[in-house]
């Protein structure tokens, strides 16, 4: 349900730094008793004050909290969420450089912490986006419908692997079962050799049968009432609205996609949400979501300033379509 604009939380401006030590690991802090979300770990930081920049709030709570300077930092990403009757957009940054040994200066716990091992603490819902762009990809590779020729569609699949992408949607709509698992046999293969987590549109048992993730159209999303695969598979989902959204949270799904954010050549009757509706409808979960329509791989920066973990795509991601 809308909320009216009586009933909407004043957002509150936080931001927040992810403080890295030589082996990678990150800095959490744990918030003290008799707060909002007492004994969450959290990224050290605050909230910003009036006529302050969400840069110089991060220094002068790094100050105050930690002990330390900072002298450089780098925006990351920047996540609106509502929880219970309050709304934040937290700001947040890695800190690339800072003068001092961080110390628990409000007798709060710190700890360092693996990149991996990151999810084993429990942590405030606009936290779990940060943590995914931390640990996965900014961008989510779907291929273009494969056309017979096999041999193109591979030798295009390796360049754009070769490019870095490490996440990819294999997408066959129209495929009969039996060539299309022995081009599944050939995709796992080269997704094996660049390291890629692959994903395959719509088709469970495929999934299962070659051990691969699964991609759910909203509507399988919609008719699911638990996670289709084991844990150790990724699952994702298309999603166009919040019901779905809410849906594939509840599920327990890796991540999803979301859009259309623009105007796009392959579903010109699609009307486009616009970042606007994009980011309010990302405010009401904490999992991590891909944006798609008419992005490509230069508008991550943007994503992410929105609170996405990064933008997914065909067209842009593809080379003979790039
Ligand atoms: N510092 C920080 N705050 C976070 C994170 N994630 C998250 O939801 N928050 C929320 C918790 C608080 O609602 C708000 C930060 O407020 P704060 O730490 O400056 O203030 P506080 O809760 O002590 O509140 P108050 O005493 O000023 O009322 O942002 C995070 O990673 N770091």
């Amino acid at each position: 349900m809308r909320r009216s604009p009586l009933d909407t939380p004043r957002i509150v401006p936080v931001a927040a730094g992810v403080l890295t030590d030589a082996s990678g690991r990150v800095l959490l802090a744990r918030r003290t008793s008799g707060r909002d979300l007492a004994g969450a770990w959290e990224f050290p930081g605050g909230k910003v004050e009036r006529n302050e920049s969400p840069e110089a709030a991060l220094k002068r709570e790094l100050k105050e909290e930690l002990g330390i300077d900072v002298l450089a930092t780098e925006p990351l990403m920047s996540v609106p969420q509502h929880h219970g009757s309050k709304a934040i957009k937290l700001d947040v940054f890695r800190v690339t450089k800072y003068a001092g040994q961080p110390r628990g200066m409000e007798n709060q716990a710190l700890a360092w912490v693996p990149n991996g091992k990151l999810t084993s603490y429990p942590m405030p819902p606009a936290d779990l986006p940060v943590v995914a762009a931390l640990q996965k990809p900014a961008h989510y590779l779907i291929t273009p419908e494969p056309t017979t020729d096999t041999t193109r569609f591979l030798r295009e699949l390796d360049a754009a692997l070769s490019r870095g992408h490490r996440l990819v949607q294999l997408r066959a709509k129209t495929w009969q079962e039996k060539p299309l698992k022995a081009l599944l046999t050939l995709t796992v293969a080269l997704c094996k050799k660049h390291k890629a987590q692959l994903l395959i549109n719509g088709q469970l048992g495929l999934a299962h049968d070659f051990d691969v993730g699964l991609h759910l159209t909203s509507e399988q999303l919609m008719g699911l009432h638990a996670r289709p695969l084991a844990a150790r598979l990724p699952v994702s989902a298309s999603c166009h609205n919040l019901e779905q959204l809410k849906h594939a949270q509840a599920l327990g799904l890796d991540f999803v996609v979301l859009g259309s954010v623009n105007k796009t050549a392959s579903h010109p009757d699609v009307a486009p949400m616009g970042w606007k509706a994009w980011q309010e409808m990302r405010a009401e979960v904490s999992l991590p979501i891909f944006a798609i329509g008419g992005l490509g791989p230069d508008d991550v920066a943007t994503a992410r300033q929105h609170g996405a973990q990064g933008v997914a795509g065909i067209r842009a991601f593809w080379p003979s379509l790039g």
